[in-house]
């Protein structure tokens, strides 16, 4: 492969390297650990905040060893970046402000609430980061919200890194985004409070800190205006020039680069063109197509242009070649001047684990596919050294040329068969037999439930001594037998258990289960699952996403083993349970070489030979629960059609494969679905679950609006909290939402599945369910 070099004549000046934050967990979960010591009362401040300076010191330095030129500082966090902005610019509800708690204790109370010694303050609350799996704290402003620095971390956090040896480039969320992320605080006063209108004021505080970072020595500060890529930014156009005006005057000397990611600009690039900033940085892994425009836009202005080219949302490797060759185009496109170019991560490198150097039991052949945070920085270091001068990293580039070619043969050959049955996908795949008006009718008989059936949403408490088994199972100190001996004695309990609850409907409770989506992704062909590919969710909460890797293909019935044994052990209706290809794809890292809509419906087609074995099992109802399915939504609106169509067609394709007289149920929690209710619609399932108990009636609202026409089980208790609602507030529940929905449509459920509750806690929470049902039964029916 030949790569195009710029002009000979071009002046020597070359391009520098940067990536936009890293994983912050350590590579031993060294920060994850200290945490929650912390936390627990078994260590002391001084000792945390020891080993996040450890961890910071060691990320500084390993990004400078790899190579890359422009280390990042303030992205760090002990729990999330937006809270630390909000605290350092003081947007602190009063609540926490005068709980008389010290400052970094005031901090995680925002985070995580706070119940000692008489202090007793709620969490603040938690949001999608984007399109990402990750979670904010959502800033909550008031007209009288006085901004100001509060701390100086973004200052001390430079200084330390400068102390060691490392001239950073600070990193700040961006005024705007921050607060357009933000809401209106709890005064009543702020209950129409538009938090962007409060930019003007918090501008100058902004541009205070540019200038003790000046001050502190920072020639560039990186400032992330993700909101860029959203359709909203057009609306704060004039407010975000003049919020950078105020900004730059303030700090003339420091350079600006204003980072923004997940998506592309699209008009929001004239935005941009009017701030007074020395760069702009946008994601090329997301959106290669807007280069372009970003190219044309700046081609004679002096702008440097920071090229996302190195994913920071996926773990594949960088195909160098062809970003070698696009970094060529842009140098171009600028005059041939290289120094205007910048080699990046394509957003923070947050959203990947550290390194594949801890991954032990993955092939060598599939370990070479990947690329986590610190083999990225090399691949960004070899990039811009490329730039330079192809030959000096020409063994890397031929060793990458390797790696990505032994991929893409791979590919290639994944299973014919898996590909050929989705191109053969027909529409009558994607209905059921008869509409619901039919099914209903020849499911009652089937299932012969009460008008207000009980059911639970899958899983019962994972007790330790479940996880004690497992992990023993899985370290081979107990047989398979013996594991599956515990695994059957532990479902007779569940349901035996039930049967006393005189719930209706009943589950296994999931025991064999160590997470919904693991579990299915180890018994699917297609996935592989890394040991310490570690992911931050929120705070010290990381997940470890399974990985597609090839065609996905079920080489053997996963569930129908638990499922019919379950079933053999009652009369009653026992519902299987599934993961939805939606949120399987969702929380897994995706392949990048197939679209998702084809990884998805590869996993529809697996999920649809379970359903169809579960019926000749003799199972009557199946769950396929779909709780990522609004969180896959895109960022921007255009883009929510062609998404929800896949999604829609993958459920369908999931559950259509059955006969009229199976219960298809799906789940729904963690988000407000009242957005998309016309695709859980058109899921056509016959019963759906929806989370509810936090959420006043305002989603029911929505599904009379749009006049539901299934079943529907709105949770009438919290699983979150081992507080037992009383019969009366539960009965309390079911009548309001018979007053929104027909009676013969409800079905009363919880929230969730019950596995983070102990067995007291969810034997007295569904004993007074039951109990409300019961009554309700004779009061309402
Ligand atoms: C996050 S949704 C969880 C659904 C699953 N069936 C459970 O009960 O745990
Ligand atoms: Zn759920």
């Amino acid at each position: 492969m030949a790569y195009v070099s710029y002009p000979a004549s071009a002046p020597l000046s070359a391009s520098t390297s940067a990536v936009l934050g890293y994983p912050r967990i350590g590579p031993q979960r060294e920060v994850k650990k200290a945490l929650e010591a912390y936390w627990g009362g078994k260590t002391s401040q001084e000792e945390l905040l020891k080993i996040a300076k450890e961890q910071r010191l060691q990320t500084y330095k390993f990004i400078k060893d790899a190579g890359v030129d422009v280390v990042p500082t303030g992205t760090f966090s002990l729990y999330d970046h937006v809270l630390d902005a909000s605290n350092t610019f003081n947007l602190i509800p009063e609540q926490y402000a005068s709980s008389g708690l010290d400052a970094l204790d005031t901090y995680f109370a925002m985070a995580r609430g706070h119940q000692k010694n008489g202090v007793d303050l709620p969490a603040t609350e938690m949001q999608k980061w984007f399109d990402s799996n990750y979670h904010y704290l959502v800033p909550e402003l008031s007209e009288s919200t006085e901004f100001k620095i509060n701390n100086t971390k973004p200052i001390d956090d430079f200084l330390e890194a400068k102390e060691a040896g490392y001239t950073a480039r600070p990193v700040l969320v961006g005024p705007v985004t921050l607060l357009a992320l933000g809401k209106p605080g709890k005064d009543a006063k702020d209950a129409e409070l538009d938090p962007v209108s409060l930019l003007q004021k918090l501008a100058p505080v902004y541009g205070e800190m540019l200038a003790k970072l000046a001050e502190a020595g920072a020639e560039w500060v990186q400032i992330d205006e993700p909101v860029l890529v959203l359709d909203r930014a057009q609306q704060y156009a004039a407010e975000f020039k003049a919020a950078y005006e105020t900004i730059a005057k303030a700090a003339p000397s420091v350079k600006i680069m204003i980072a923004t990611y997940f998506n592309k600009l699209e008009s929001n690039l004239e935005i941009v063109k009017t701030l007074p900033v020395a760069g702009l940085h946008v994601d090329l892994d997301r959106a290669p197509e807007q280069l372009e425009d970003v190219l044309a836009a700046f081609a004679n202005t002096e702008h440097v242009v920071s090229l996302g080219l190195v994913s920071g949302r996926n773990i594949w490797k960088t195909d160098l070649s062809a970003a070698l060759e696009t970094a060529q185009k842009a140098v171009k496109a600028l005059g041939g001047n290289a120094s205007r170019v910048q080699i990046a991560s394509s957003s923070s490198l947050l959203h990947t684990p550290i390194t594949i150097a801890n991954e032990k039991k993955l092939s060598a052949e599939v370990l070479d596919w990947f690329s986590f945070a610190n083999e990225k920085c090399a691949e960004i270091a070899t990039l811009a050294a490329a730039l330079r001068d192809p030959s000096s990293a020409a063994d890397a580039l031929a060793a990458n040329e390797k790696s990505i070619k032994a991929r893409r043969d791979f590919e290639k050959n994944s299973d014919p068969a898996v590909r050929e049955r989705v191109a053969n996908i027909k529409p009558e795949d994607l209905a059921r037999k008869s509409p619901f008006s039919v099914r209903k009718e020849v499911q009652k008989e089937h299932l012969s439930l009460p008008v207000f059936p009980t059911t639970t949403i899958g899983s019962f408490p994972q007790t330790k001594e479940i996880r004690q088994y497992r992990a023993r199972f899985t370290k081979n100190d107990i047989t398979k037998e013996e594991y599956e001996k515990f695994l059957e004695d532990e479902i007779k309990m569940v349901v035996e258990k039930q049967e006393a609850l005189n719930l209706d409907v009943l589950v296994h409770g999931e025991p064999e289960r160590n997470d919904m989506v693991q579990y299915f992704g180890e018994l699917l062909d297609g996935f592989v699952f890394t040991q310490n590919a570690w992911v931050q969710s929120f705070g010290s909460r990381y997940v470890r996403p399974p990985v597609v890797v090839s065609d996905v293909s079920r080489p053997a019935p996963m569930t129908v083993r638990w499922s019919s044994y379950a079933q053999s052990l009652t009369k009653k209706p026992m519902k299987g349970m599934l993961t939805g290809p939606v949120t399987i794809l969702n929380w897994s890292f995706p392949r990048a070489d197939i679209s998702k809509e084809v990884q998805s419906k590869q996993i529809a087609l697996a999920l649809r030979d379970e359903v169809i074995d579960l019926e000749k099992a003799g199972v009557r109802a199946v769950q396929v629960d779909e709780p990522a399915i609004r969180e896959g939504l895109p960022l921007r609106q255009k883009d929510w059609a062609g998404y929800l169509r896949w999604a829609v067609d993958s459920f369908r394709l999931s559950t259509s494969g059955c006969s009229d007289a199976m219960n298809i149920a799906s789940h729904f929690c963690y988000s407000d679905f009242s957005l998309i209710m016309k695709s859980i619609i058109e899921l056509d399932a016959d019963m759906i679950s929806i989370e509810h108990s936090k959420s006043g009636e305002h989603l029911l609202g929505a599904f009379k609006k749009v006049g539901y026409p299934s079943h529907i089980g709105p949770g009438v208790f919290d699983i979150h909290s081992p507080r037992v609602p009383s019969k009366d507030e539960m009965i309390g529940r079911i009548k309001a939402m018979a007053e929104v929905l027909p009676k013969d449509s409800i079905w009363v459920n919880p929230d969730c599945g019950l596995k983070t509750r102990t067995w007291e806690e969810c034997t007295a929470q569904l004993t007074n369910m039951v109990a409300a049902a019961e009554e309700c039964r004779k009061s309402l029916a």
